[in-house]
């Protein structure tokens, strides 16, 4: 079998509580290929987004691994965790996190420009395949939550991630413009070869994946 692109090897990891340390992450093994899709299912409070926030570098695990490719990502410092954010690996939020200040345009390129992979060409076809090309000069706050939800799988796809993470990406919009948006960003993804690993809550969405892994308790089910 060839190597997968993503391998999460008894993940721990607990938060403090006033009576001790409290696990949340008891032990999560799996793996993911390049291109593959995942959804990440499980009751609230499983570990899920902890889970995704240390796969993608924002939060450190307290034992075991995670690798991507040939990058071991638990060995990281701040710094490597920080470049791996900019250009490998892309999350897309429930509450879309844009950046206000900016235009729609300057949204999709920030984070290439960031990762210096800006590639213009490639800004704009993302921009008209996402239905975004007439709102290019517009500000995040002018545009329904369809629309940002849209300009921030643009802005995540514009770096051409290895791994997309994405947590309850629909968990804002309502059921038809959820399921417009996911249909965009299954396409894409599936286009630039990036893997998906995508938490959530909605059996709908879940379905759309090739995969599904259930959290229970910190293990997986
Ligand atoms: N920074 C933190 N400090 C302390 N406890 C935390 C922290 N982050 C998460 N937790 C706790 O860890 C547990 C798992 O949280 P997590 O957000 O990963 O669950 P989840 O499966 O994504 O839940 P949901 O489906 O409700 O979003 C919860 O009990 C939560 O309260």
């Amino acid at each position: 079998m060839s190597t997968p692109l993503l391998s999460v090897r008894d993940l721990q990891k607990s938060f403090p509580a006033a009576d001790g340390p409290v696990p949340v992450l008891q032990g999560v093994t799996f793996d993911l290929a390049a291109g593959q899709t995942l959804a990440l299912t499980g009751e609230s409070g499983s570990g899920k987004s902890t889970l995704l926030h240390i796969v993608g570098g924002l939060d450190t695990a307290d034992g075991g691994a995670v690798r991507l490719g040939e990058t071991e990502v638990t060995a990281l410092d701040d710094r490597g965790r920080a470049a791996l954010r900019r250009s490998r690996v892309s999350v897309v939020f429930q509450q879309f996190n844009l950046i206000p200040s900016l235009d729609v345009g300057a949204n999709l390129a920030f984070q290439a420009r960031l990762a210096g992979r800006h590639d213009p060409a490639w800004c704009d076809t993302l921009a008209r395949r996402l239905g975004l090309a007439g709102h290019l000069s517009k500000y995040p706050e002018q545009l329904s939550g369809g629309q940002q939800q849209r300009v921030a799988i643009g802005r995540t796809l514009a770096v051409r991630p290895e791994l997309v993470l994405a947590d309850e990406p629909t968990g804002n919009l309502d059921e038809e413009t959820g399921s417009r948006v996911v249909d965009l960003m299954l396409e894409l993804v599936a286009e630039t070869g990036a893997a998906l690993l995508c938490v959530t809550h909605s059996t709908a969405l879940a379905s759309r994946m090739e995969r599904r892994l259930v959290l229970s308790r910190g293990r997986v089910a």
